[in-house]
């Protein structure tokens, strides 16, 4: 569906990631993991076409617009929440970036907010201004607007920072869902014992791909040693 070939990106003299070659199909629910620095957001950034300075491929199905198709979740500090805006006005963005700017959100789309709203839990703060929420809340606002897009293809980064452990299991249960659901579900995660329960697939990083599979295929001791203290080519199971 969306992939990444010999992908290699840089900035300036540092090498963010080196030589990635990716696929994520319809249906699977996959975990990025690795250390600070691993070059995790680099490559959600690449998928989501946000990097125009890179070498490789990015690879999009034919027939598959990135403007319909695709919902990126960046990391919530990146963003301005002191831009003037409501819950509601925040999760209809997931709406008119789809619709494209010529066309005004109809029934059919306020209803899909409405779900989108009630699913994550933050329908009765509709009405509140962004800026007014606390971190779980604005979390699950950017989830509300990434179903709200209804697109094929999910890219969360750190989807879960700051959410309560309850609500991070249900934001769980709800991203497994829109896999089951048949989207590409891609989420970069510091959690390695959640994305063992949650995830089909597990994708282990440190500035090149280190290891890629089934969680019990890829949660070997060498692999995660190899993650998260440098390792080097060669590591167990790398592709
Ligand atoms: N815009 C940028 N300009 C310069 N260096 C950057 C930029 N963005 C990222 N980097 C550097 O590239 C490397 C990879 O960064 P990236 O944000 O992709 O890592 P990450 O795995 O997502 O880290 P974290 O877990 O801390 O979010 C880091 O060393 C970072 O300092």
């Amino acid at each position: 569906m969306l992939g990444v070939e010999g992908l290699t990106v840089r900035y300036g003299s540092q090498v963010a990631l080196e030589n990635a070659t990716l696929r994520f199909e319809a249906g699977q629910f996959t975990a990025v993991i690795g250390p600070n620095g691993a070059g995790k957001s680099t490559l959600l950034r690449a998928l989501a076409g946000l990097l125009t300075d890179y070498e490789g491929r990015v690879t999009f199905d034919p027939g598959h617009s990135p403007r319909t198709c695709l919902s990126y979740v960046p990391q919530q500090q990146t963003l301005d929440w002191g831009f003037p805006v409501t819950v509601w006005d925040t999760a209809m963005m997931g709406r008119t970036g789809r619709l494209g700017w010529l066309r005004w959100p109809g029934p059919r789309d306020r209803q899909i907010v409405e779900d989108a709203l009630r699913e994550t839990g933050v329908y009765d703060l509709r009405s509140r201004h962004i800026g007014a929420l606390s971190g779980g809340q604005r979390q699950r606002v950017l989830l509300a607007r990434m179903l709200a897009r209804q697109g094929h293809l999910l890219l969360l980064d750190e989807p879960l920072t700051g959410v309560d452990v309850t609500t991070q299991e249900q934001l769980m249960a709800l991203l497994r869902r829109q896999a089951d659901q048949g989207r590409a579900v891609v989420m970069v995660t510091h959690d390695l014992e959640q994305a063992r329960r949650w995830c089909d697939r597990i994708v282990l990083i440190n500035r090149r791909v280190i290891a890629d599979g089934t969680p019990d295929a890829v949660y070997t001791p060498q692999n995660v040693e190899a993650t998260f203290t440098g390792g080097g080519p060669g590591a167990a199971g790398a592709p």
